[in-house]
């Protein structure tokens, strides 16, 4: 009793470090017995066969975790059972078992696994990427399919890109031939692209957005524990990463919320015979005031989770092939010389590539497809089966996390010849479409829950390339030779170029 009210009488502060540390304790004797027990235990049922057990994902290697689990597939075959924490992962690494998990068993594999730190920044229900399959999903994906990303809005958004990359050729040329990033260059005009395709010409904090989103995917793309070890998910307060959300999502909040407002009044003022000039949240307004929405009651909170999707789906994944594709010709030089006297021919006397001209660039469309093969920006689809079911001949769990692999099957001898060499030869006669219908090659996925941002995406890299490639005559910095070029991958979602691409730029002088 005695004790009991000395424990009382003691203020909150003293009591809040035992308890944490006691907490911890029990994590990290669960965490040990974890990583120790991990060779002998396998919690999968027997299968048709046996499904290789590899152990905990952090004991298996260094190196961005898709060349890990391909250099496992190697020894081990193309379906593996591993552990993250608390989490049975299933690494997928051939195009037939993708096949069948997509197509054949799509209905079951419709489910996305749940991100926390992506749970902690929805205003409401949540929008199209992170929502579990069901109705609510089908509403939300159908307007993203149907009215921002259809192929009359992609065409819509043409001047906007046309004049953006406009904007990214001046800035090369102001480099005059000193070394300078094209990283940098390449990912800010992507961002602009995106920000004025959601808010249009006029936001006057559109950099601070940016930025917010670049620090939140910085966050998502480290590993941290209750993402593997949901327990401790307490330790999102403890390390601030919860306070850092709450900011985030404040300042998404409050901008967005004062575009949505501003261009409301706009709308009212305006007849809405022209939808070209529509921006994401015009197009959302508009389709709310007009009760549109397909049985979706849409509030302001829904259309701030859906722009949230086209803004971090789009800022990153685009600008990322672009930087690799410019890794690629710098390396080959003979592919960029090739793909220059393509265009060059053709467009004598022009100052820039525009969206129009595309269509004749067969060569530069083949670059496009070879360098989505060897790197895909997601290059780890995550799918987590509803039931229990057998892939491949394996006893696959429900609730299991599946990471299938595009960027092993882009680099798979079984699906291509020399399959570390860029060659964008190889395409000319192939049928092979980048959409999901062949598993060799898959840079946005497959089926019901593929990319809806392939054709604004596939649009964009054409363009940002053309005007990069034909405008300039290209070196690597510091009189580095293409073999010297390092194409170092970082670990992340969206697996981007380690190293940021450092090179020099001189502008090819048209003659009429
Ligand atoms: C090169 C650029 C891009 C790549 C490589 C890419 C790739 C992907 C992939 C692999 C998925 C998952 C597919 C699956 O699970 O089968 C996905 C989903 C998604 N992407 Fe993209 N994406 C790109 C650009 C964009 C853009 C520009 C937007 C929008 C402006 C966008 C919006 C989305 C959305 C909303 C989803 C979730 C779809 C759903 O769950 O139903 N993406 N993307």
């Amino acid at each position: 009793m005695e004790r009991l009210s000395l424990l009382c009488s003691l203020p909150l502060d003293d009591l809040l470090l035992p308890f944490v540390l006691s907490l911890l304790l029990v994590f990290v004797a669960k965490a040990f017995h974890y990583a120790h027990s991990s060779r002998r235990v396998t919690t999968l049922p027997p299968g048709p066969k046996p499904l290789p057990f590899l152990g905990n994902l952090h004991q298996l290697g260094r190196g961005p975790l898709h060349a890990v689990l391909r250099d496992l597939a190697r020894t081990y075959g193309p379906v593996c059972h591993l552990k993250a924490g608390l989490i049975t992962v299933i690494s997928v690494t051939s195009s037939e078992a993708a096949k069948e998990i997509l197509r054949a068993q799509e209905r079951n594999f419709m489910e996305r696994p749940k991100l926390p730190i992506f749970e902690m920044i929805r205003f409401d229900r949540g929008s199209v990427g992170f929502n579990p399959y069901g109705e609510y999903w089908r509403k939300v994906r159908k307007i993203c399919v149907m009215e921002l990303l259809s192929p009359s809005r992609v065409r819509g958004f043409g001047s906007l890109r046309e004049s953006e990359i406009s904007n990214l050729v001046e800035s090369v040329k102001r480099t005059s031939g000193l070394p300078f990033d094209v990283s940098e260059m390449i990912f800010s005009c992507a961002n602009s692209v995106i920000s004025k395709a959601t808010f249009g010409h006029n936001c006057k904090r559109q950099e601070e957005f940016v930025s917010a989103i670049k620090e939140q995917q910085s966050l998502a793309a480290q590993f941290s524990l209750p993402e593997v070890f949901p327990f401790v998910y307490f330790l999102y307060h403890l390390d601030g990463t919860s306070a850092k959300m709450s900011h985030f999502q404040a300042v998404y909040n409050d901008i967005l919320g004062s575009v949505i407002a501003e261009r409301r009044m706009r709308a009212k003022s305006l007849d809405h015979s022209s939808s070209c000039e529509e921006n994401f949240i015009d197009v959302l307004l508009r389709m709310k005031e007009s009760a549109k929405t397909g049985a979706l009651s849409i509030n302001d909170n829904t259309l701030k989770d859906i722009v949230m999707d086209m803004l971090i789906a789009g800022s990153d994944t685009w600008p990322t092939a672009v930087e690799w594709a410019m890794s690629e010709l710098l390396k080959n030089p003979c592919v960029m010389k090739k793909a220059q006297t393509e265009m060059r021919d053709a467009l004598k006397g022009k100052d820039t590539v525009e969206e129009s001209d595309l269509e004749e660039f067969q060569y530069l469309k083949q670059i496009v497809k070879e360098t989505f093969r060897l790197h895909p920006p997601a290059a780890l689809l995550a799918r987590v089966p509803e039931e229990d079911c057998v892939v491949h001949g394996y006893n696959i769990p429900k609730g299991s996390r599946v990471l299938i692999s595009t960027w092993s099957m882009g680099r798979d001898p079984n699906n291509w010849e020399n399959p570390e060499k860029f060659e964008p030869e190889r395409n000319l006669d192939s049928s092979l479409d980048l959409v999901g219908n062949h598993f060799e090659i898959l840079p946005f996925g497959s089926g019901k829950r593929a990319c809806p941002g392939a054709g604004f995406a596939v649009a964009s890299i054409e363009l940002m390339l053309a005007n990069l490639v034909y405008c300039f005559d290209w070196e690597l910095a510091d009189g580095l030779g293409p073999d010297g070029l390092d194409m170092t991958e970082a670990p992340g979602m969206v697996v981007r170029r380690r190293n940021p691409l450092l090179v020099v730029a001189t502008p090819h002088h048209v003659t009429a």
